[in-house]
């Protein structure tokens, strides 16, 4: 699992950890395996320009420090101070020590032109807000320029704790982070700013830091949720999920609704609706039936809402999965015909799995607004429904009812799953992970990790039976 933890947090274990280990113990750490970074991106050291964009706090002496260690090894450099009254003093002794220029902000672009790399230390957890107006033409050189660019424990300008970036702010190709990943680093837009993330061991107690605020499943994590059958399964003990999904007007999402259910794990697919014939066409396997959920069967999880359209067919199958004691997902279409009083009053637990857009119709805002801060849309929306919500999209969220619980991000997800029908292959396959008994959070994120690594492992451009197709492989990949 990788974690990230709040500004807070971070603050709370380094605080512990400072008392105990000699001053300036930490900022050397850090300093150690940001040089060592820069070291491997440039791969020769000696004679290699560097630049370091200094602010006024501690990002700006782990910079300075790190350059120092570099310029030490044969590198040139020079330190462009932002704020020269307050720039780390001993960092900036150190840097000097070691050979290094300095300017100001003025003769910051030309250096920067010329660099090999340039390291931003403007701002680290403690900044607030975009960029100041003196640091943009900066950030803007360093991302023209051909050097790589390397942040400095979080690209400067992104807010660390929600990944929300408020005005400007540097775009790096790697960002080397200190002790824990910080939520920003993982939640677009801000981690698109971050490029590569290497995170460097600081020595900070996992106690210390607490409950991260975010996690991210890894191939090991995934691995040990998958549902497996045993020598006792039969199709029913291993779960059926019903899916309500497609309409006469959308029979294909039927057909990619149940072919992302199938891979999912349970033993059998029921499916309830107009779209039979196609959804049979496709895949004979699964148990048609023409009417509502409630007259399908006994089912371990319903999935529904994709292309159903918005009839009073659509509004029954809805209520009628709603109705249901079981998990229910709900999507597309779906979601749309619900309120957050009849999702509240379900005692069995309730997926939702909106897109941005979709997120944005159920909180009464704009789209932007949810894309430009996706992890305060999907706490809020998980609070109001009381239901385990997984916000599509860049990067993938997923958040439990209760606040406590930590946000799970999806790190597979690539661009070319912005494909007509891949979510209805992903509610299809979660809700198959639901009826085979895994726990709403986690078959919303293996789900959302499985859809995402079946993308990755498809030919490209892909399409949504491509997908489902590569189901298997992606659970091959994480099961060796
Ligand atoms: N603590 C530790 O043990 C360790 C910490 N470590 C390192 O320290 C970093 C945290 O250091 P920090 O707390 O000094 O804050 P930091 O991020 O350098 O910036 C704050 C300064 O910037 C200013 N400022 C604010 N907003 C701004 C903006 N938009 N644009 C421009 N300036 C802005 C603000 O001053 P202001 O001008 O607002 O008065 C303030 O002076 C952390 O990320 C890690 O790199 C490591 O060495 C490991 C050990
Ligand atoms: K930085």
């Amino acid at each position: 699992m990788r974690y990230g933890h709040s500004v807070e947090a971070v603050r709370r274990a380094e605080g512990a950890l400072m008392a105990r280990v000699p001053e300036g113990a930490l900022m050397q750490r850090a300093a150690a395996g940001l040089a060592a970074a820069g070291a491997d991106l440039l791969g020769r050291v000696y004679g290699a320009r560097l630049v370091v964009l200094v602010g006024s706090g501690s990002n700006g002496g782990d910079a300075l420090f790190a350059a120092a260690r570099l310029l030490r090894r044969g590198a040139s450099g020079t330190a462009v101070l932002l704020a020269p009254e307050r720039a780390h003093g001993e960092g900036l002794a150190a840097f000097r020590a070691a050979g290094g220029r300095v300017t100001g902000a003025d003769g910051g672009a030309g250096v920067i032109a010329h660099a090999d790399l340039v390291l931003d230390g403007i701002t680290g957890i403690g900044g607030k807000g975009g960029l100041r107006p003196e640091a943009e033409p900066l950030a803007r050189a360093a991302r023209e320029s051909g050097a790589a660019v390397v942040a400095v424990d979080l690209p400067s300008g992104v807010d660390a704790d929600t990944g929300e970036v408020h005005g400007p702010a540097v775009h790096a190709d790697a960002t080397v982070t200190f002790g824990t990943y910080k939520p920003g680093l993982l939640i677009d837009p801000a981690a698109e700013r971050a490029g590569a993330l290497r995170l460097v061991d600081i020595g900070l107690d996992p106690a210390e830091l607490g409950t991260p605020a975010l996690e991210a499943l890894q191939h090991a994590d995934v691995a040990a949720l998958l549902p497996r059958p045993t020598g006792e399964s039969d199709k029913y003990r291993r779960g059926v999920v019903g899916v309500a999904a497609g309409s006469r007007r959308y029979p294909g999402a039927a057909v990619l609704a149940v072919s992302g259910a199938l891979r999912g794990g349970a033993g059998a697919v029921r499916y309830a609706g107009p779209g039979g014939a196609a959804v049979l066409a496709r895949h004979p396997e699964t148990l048609v039936s023409t009417g509502s959920p409630h007259s399908a069967g006994r089912v371990q999880a319903w999935v529904v809402g994709p292309g159903l359209g918005d009839t009073a067919e659509a509004r029954t199958a809805v209520d009628d999965a709603l109705a249901a004691d079981v998990p229910v997902l709900v999507d597309a279409d779906g979601l749309r015909l619900l309120t957050p009083e009849a999702v509240r009053r379900r005692t069995a637990p309730t997926v939702l799995t909106p897109h941005a857009g979709e997120a944005a119709a159920l909180l009464g805002r704009a789209r932007e607004e949810v894309e430009a801060g996706r992890l305060r849309a999907v706490r809020e929306l998980a609070a109001r429904f009381g239901a385990t919500v997984l916000l599509k999209g860049s990067t993938t969220l997923v958040a439990d009812p209760d606040p406590e619980r930590p946000v799970r991000v999806n790190a597979t997800g690539i661009a070319w799953l912005a494909t007509a029908g891949s979510g209805d292959v992903l509610s299809g396959l979660t809700g198959s992970l639901l009826a085979a008994g895994l726990a709403a959070r986690d078959a919303a994120s293996v789900g959302a990790y499985l859809h995402g690594l079946a993308a990755r492992l498809s030919e490209v451009p892909l399409t949504a039976l491509d997908l489902a197709d590569a189901l298997p492989r992606a659970w091959r990949n994480v099961s060796e």
